[in-house]
């Protein structure tokens, strides 16, 4: 376990799972036939995401992004198993952190599919979210910095590399101090990611 930024909650375990069911759990996801390209408008122009999606979980954990409302899949049995040994995980490390009962999957066909700047700090997360990340494919660099100017200019952004098989555990207070972002990169092979989320229905 590693503890990439002092003073902060957040953990990451390089070798959560072990590769044969990281490799397994790849190709599983990957057949999934429900992968969504939807679009966002930003700044008045309208865009398909630059990777796919799935929002899966509970009944209810409906989630609003860019306007858009969506209802989850019911759970893949395997992703299912993962929501709950990361609960697991996660009461060992954080103090009364409530079930995982959604997560947004999102696959980066190659290093030009990406994600922006942002926090994940959607009302339906509460005030103190808590997210755990698994990566699986090709290791991305995940992208950290300070939400205020200020704090960027006293801790300069960092980068985690997440591994096949990895899980990032993001602590209260993350998302409200520090925005994330994965960046474009020259990689050629595609990578799918898991944010387990608690919903407050
Ligand atoms: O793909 C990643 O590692 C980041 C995903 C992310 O930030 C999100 O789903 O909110
Ligand atoms: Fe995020």
């Amino acid at each position: 376990m590693q503890h990439p930024l002092p003073d902060w909650p957040l953990w990451y375990f390089p070798k959560a799972l072990p590769t044969d069911k990281a490799d397994h759990l790849f190709k599983a996801l990957d057949a999934l036939e429900h992968w969504q390209q939807p679009s966002i408008t930003l700044y008045g122009k309208t865009h398909p995401i630059p990777r796919t999606q799935i929002w899966m979980g509970a009944d209810g954990a409906d989630y609003t992004y860019s306007n858009q409302r969506f209802e989850p899949s019911p759970w893949h049995p395997s992703v299912r198993t993962l929501a709950r040994w990361l609960t697991r995980l996660t009461r060992h490390y954080i103090d009364d952190a409530p079930a995982y009962n959604s997560v947004l999957l999102n696959r980066y066909q190659d290093g030009q599919q990406r994600m922006g700047w942002h926090s994940d700090d959607e009302p339906e997360l509460g005030n103190a979210p808590i997210i755990a990340s698994l990566s699986l494919g090709a290791a991305r660099p995940f992208r950290l910095r300070g939400r205020a100017r200020e704090a960027r200019e006293i801790t300069p952004s960092q980068n985690i590399w997440l591994a096949h098989g990895s899980v990032l555990l993001m602590g209260r207070g993350i998302q409200t101090h520090w925005q994330h972002a994965l960046l474009p990169r020259a990689i050629k092979s595609p990578r799918i990611n898991l944010t387990f989320r608690h919903i407050f229905i």
